[in-house]
């Protein structure tokens, strides 16, 4: 905690422009009721490092708060925009088009939340990503029922359309397993660490391991345009269930006891005492599969071709849509030189110089009205588009930044 840097003071008596933000050399400052936030910082004359520092009104004193998620890489300036008094949009200068929308979560229900956790203010980012995401698929079902062996056969049919979360693990790689593919094989001290840094969505002790889904392993499978699959335990599925990403939990049931065993120990990937460890768990599995009340669906996994079939029903795969391409959704490509500017929900975002703003189609509208999902993973739902600032007359619009 300290004094308020003078620009931020000067910004503070300055800032009249009815949006709430102002940019002065490297640093963007928003003002959302009683508190400032001064986003930026100077690394050298060209890049700027993307901090967050709080000066608080009632108290005259400027804080460092947690951040969490992931922070925007360095870049060549910012524009802000509050939105809501919950989040600030941040435009980056000089970015890639898949890396240029971030959001910074202010008073979000998930920032609140941390605050009380954390004790202390909280400020979290994500990134914005055009358009909406299908929702992910949690599978589930004692160890050997066969949900590897269904997912694979469902990434190898339709290799465009879904994507596996690669979890991480404590435990020690089967003998045909790759790091990064199958599992993230770590050490528990780190991913502790990780886990207490928010990076996790969810994370279990499953047959005396840590096994847990990043936020990033379910973001780059949607980011790459592909619905998300995800293989975990049940304690992690009640976990994705109470968070804010909006899944279908699918539980597998093996025909019997007896067959689950047979599989497992056909499997010849685990110990003896292994194989005991995970028949023990698998019968509490079973009941919390059928009782906890997270599961939308169960299907039993007694033929494979059946139960793939079924599974493929369920998802919708059966018809004509199951032939449909994806695609990744495009980023947003914008010049270096531009401004922001706010109207009803749409972030105008202006590309011009002098000249530019005499060719068609110079500004770039963000409708930010139906946002979804959010900080510690993306923002989804921007719909985004160009526009001629002549011919749809909205050459008043006030500038920001
Ligand atoms: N319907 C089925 N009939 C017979 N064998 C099956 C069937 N489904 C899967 N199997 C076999 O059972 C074994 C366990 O399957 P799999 O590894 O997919 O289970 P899992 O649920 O992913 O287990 P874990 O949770 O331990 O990772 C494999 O050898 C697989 O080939
Ligand atoms: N809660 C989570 N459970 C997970 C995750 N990844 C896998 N699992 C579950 O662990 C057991 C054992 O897996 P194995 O590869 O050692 O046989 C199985 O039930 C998986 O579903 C995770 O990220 N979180």
């Amino acid at each position: 905690m300290g004094e308020a840097p003078a620009f931020v003071v000067d910004n503070l008596l300055q800032n009249q422009d009815g949006f709430g933000s102002k940019s002065k050399g490297c640093n963007t400052t928003t003002t959302i009721g009683d508190k400032t936030y001064v986003i930026g910082g100077g690394n050298d004359e060209s890049t700027l490092s993307v901090e967050v520092q709080i000066f608080d009104k009632t108290t005259g004193n400027c804080v460092t708060p947690i951040v969490l998620g992931t922070k925007p890489n360095t870049c060549k300036g910012l524009s802000a925009v509050s939105l809501n008094d919950d989040r600030i949009l941040i435009v980056k200068k000089g970015s890639t088009p898949d890396d240029c929308i971030w959001f910074l979560e202010v008073d979000t229900r998930f920032v609140r939340e941390q605050k009380k956790i954390q004790g202390t203010d909280v400020v979290a980012w994500s990134k914005g990503a055009r358009g909406y995401a299908e929702k992910p698929v949690v599978i589930s079902g004692p160890s050997g029922v066969g949900k590897g062996t269904l997912i694979s056969m469902l990434m190898k049919e339709f290799p465009s359309m879904f994507g596996f979360s690669v979890s991480h693990t404590t435990r020690a790689p089967r003998c045909m397993e790759k790091d990064g593919v199958h599992y993230h094989f770590t050490e528990r001290s780190i991913m502790e660490k990780e886990i207490k840094d928010g990076k996790f969505l969810e994370y279990a002790s499953v047959h005396g391991n840590l096994y847990g889904t990043s936020i990033e392993a379910v973001e780059v499978v949607t980011d790459a345009g592909k619905r998300c699959i995800l293989d975990i335990d049940v304690q992690g599925a009640r976990s994705v269930k109470a968070s804010s990403l909006e899944a279908i939990f699918i539980f597998i049931c093996p025909p019997s006891m007896e067959e689950l065993e047979k599989r497992l120990r056909s499997r010849g990937t685990e110990t003896e005492e292994q194989i005991l460890k995970r028949l023990r768990n698998a019968k509490t599995k079973m009941e919390q599969g059928h009782s906890s009340g997270i599961f939308d669906h169960i299907l039993y996994n007694d033929n494979l071709d059946e139960c793939y079939e079924s599974l493929k029903k369920l998802l919708g795969l059966d018809g004509a849509a199951a032939a449909t391409q994806r695609s990744a959704p495009q980023g947003i490509d914008l010049p270096t030189d531009h401004s922001v500017s706010k109207m009803d929900n749409k972030v105008i975002i202006n590309c011009g110089t002098p000249e530019l703003k005499k060719a068609s189609k110079n500004l770039i509208v963000l409708d930010v009205s139906s946002l979804k999902g959010g900080a510690p993973g993306r923002t989804r739902g921007l719909d985004v588009y160009a526009i001629d600032s002549f011919s749809d007359g909205l050459n008043g619009i006030n500038q920001t930044s």
